[in-house]
Parts: C-alpha cells; sequence; structure tokens
C-alpha cells in the first residue's frame, strides 16, 4: 500500500530568504569557504571581520529522497567580494549528473554559472522575475553580483545529490565572475582551470538516468 505523503504550502520571506515549514538548514560561514575565490591575500585580510559571518545559508523542504520526489528550498547570499570576486556558492554537478534544477530569483540580482563537462561556459543572469532552468550534466554554482541579499527558491529531484569535488578536481570553474569596474560584472578566465579527461566526461554521461528503475 503506498503511504501519502501529506500535502504542504511553504511561505517564501523575500526579504528575509527563509522558507517556512522547512525541514532542514544549513550555513556556510566565510571562514568556511578558504580556497574558493582566487585572491588568497584579499581572503585572509577579509577573515579577521568576516570568518563567522554567514555568507550564504539554505533552508529546505525535502520530504524524503525517493526516485520522483522534489527537495526545493530557498537560498540566501549576502552581496560581497574578495578581492573583485563576487561571493558565491561552492558549486556542484548532481550525484547524478543527468537531474535538472529550476531556480526562481526573489530577491537582488546575480547569476548562475555553468559549465559543461567539456568546459563550455554557459551564465544566466537572475533577477527578481527570472527562472533559471539548469539542465541535465551541468556544474552550477550561483553568483551575487548585487548589492542586496541574493534569494532565490530552487527545485530539483529528490535523488539528485551534490557532488563538490567536481569542481575541485578541476582547479576550481573554467570562468570566474568579477567586478567590471563599472558596476556590473563581467567573467574572466580562471588560469588554474585543467580540462577534465575524456574517461572522465564518458563516466559522467554513462550514468544517465542511474536512478530510474530498469
Ligand atoms: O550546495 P552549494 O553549491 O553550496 O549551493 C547551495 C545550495 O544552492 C542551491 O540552492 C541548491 O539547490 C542547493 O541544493 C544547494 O545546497
Ligand atoms: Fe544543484
Amino acid at each position: 500500500m503506498i503511504n501519502l505523503f501529506e500535502p504542504v504550502g511553504c511561505t517564501v520571506d523575500p526579504v528575509a530568504g527563509s522558507l517556512s515549514n522547512a525541514t532542514g538548514r544549513y550555513q556556510k560561514r566565510f571562514g568556511e569557504l578558504d580556497g574558493l575565490y582566487a585572491d588568497r591575500p584579499a581572503f585572509d585580510a577579509m577573515r579577521a571581520e568576516w570568518h563567522d559571518r554567514v555568507v550564504y545559508e539554505v533552508s529546505e523542504f525535502r520530504p524524503r529522497e525517493d526516485v520522483g520526489d522534489l527537495i526545493f528550498g530557498v537560498t540566501r547570499m549576502s552581496p560581497g567580494k574578495v578581492g573583485d570576486e563576487y561571493f558565491m556558492t561552492r558549486g556542484h554537478i548532481h550525484q547524478q549528473p543527468d537531474r535538472p534544477e529550476i531556480y526562481y530569483g526573489r530577491n537582488g540580482r546575480g547569476l548562475m554559472l555553468m559549465e559543461s563537462p567539456e568546459g563550455e561556459v554557459r551564465i544566466v543572469p537572475i533577477d527578481e522575475l527570472t527562472v533559471c532552468y539548469v539542465p541535465p550534466f551541468w556544474i552550477h554554482r550561483s553568483v551575487n553580483t548585487g548589492n542586496v541579499d541574493l534569494v532565490m527558491l530552487f527545485c530539483y529531484p529528490a535523488d539528485s545529490g551534490q557532488d563538490y569535488e567536481i569542481i575541485a578536481r578541476s582547479g576550481g570553474m573554467r570562468s570566474r565572475v568579477v567586478d567590471d569596474g563599472a558596476g556590473g560584472w563581467k567573467t574572466v578566465d580562471n588560469p588554474a582551470w585543467q580540462p577534465r579527461d575524456a574517461t572522465t566526461i564518458a563516466r559522467l554521461y554513462a550514468s544517465r538516468n542511474a536512478g530510474a528503475p530498469a
């Protein structure tokens, strides 16, 4: 017999960047983001003031992690820069890489930085009316390019999982999002970036529909 899950309504507070009835929350503090930004001296210089400050936080509703179910929630990210590089999330590819994701901007402005297994880069600017579709197989990271909190709703298949190592293994994402000196943003190449080899890429694509019933 199927055990039905109770329907639920959650309220998004776009100013606080929170979700009512959340089942889980986590926060990422500045001190935990060591190694994420290109400008190490700038990061170290900010440590004294920023170490315990929350750079971004997630409140989510996770009913279960069954195939076909959904996880959704709200991310709130403070405005700021390390050197000229805008605050961003760690970024990941889904553990089951063929799982997509939707983001809906609710406050502020920012962008979704995406990178394919082969290293193609795409950017979708996000404002408070933008829905961003992150297709299967794209590494994704959100960046706050504005001067207020960036708040986004997200939703993704419950069995997706997150693989953070894919970015670390390549020396970061291929592009970095920095201040253009005129109140906006631009991308610069990350000189430390290493392409993924053919075997790694093939393995990612081979996992297509890995969680689906045979
Ligand atoms: O997980 P991070 O890359 O640190 O990004 C923070 C969060 O961003 C989005 O909201 C994702 O949907 C979350 O699953 C993720 O946890
Ligand atoms: Fe994701």
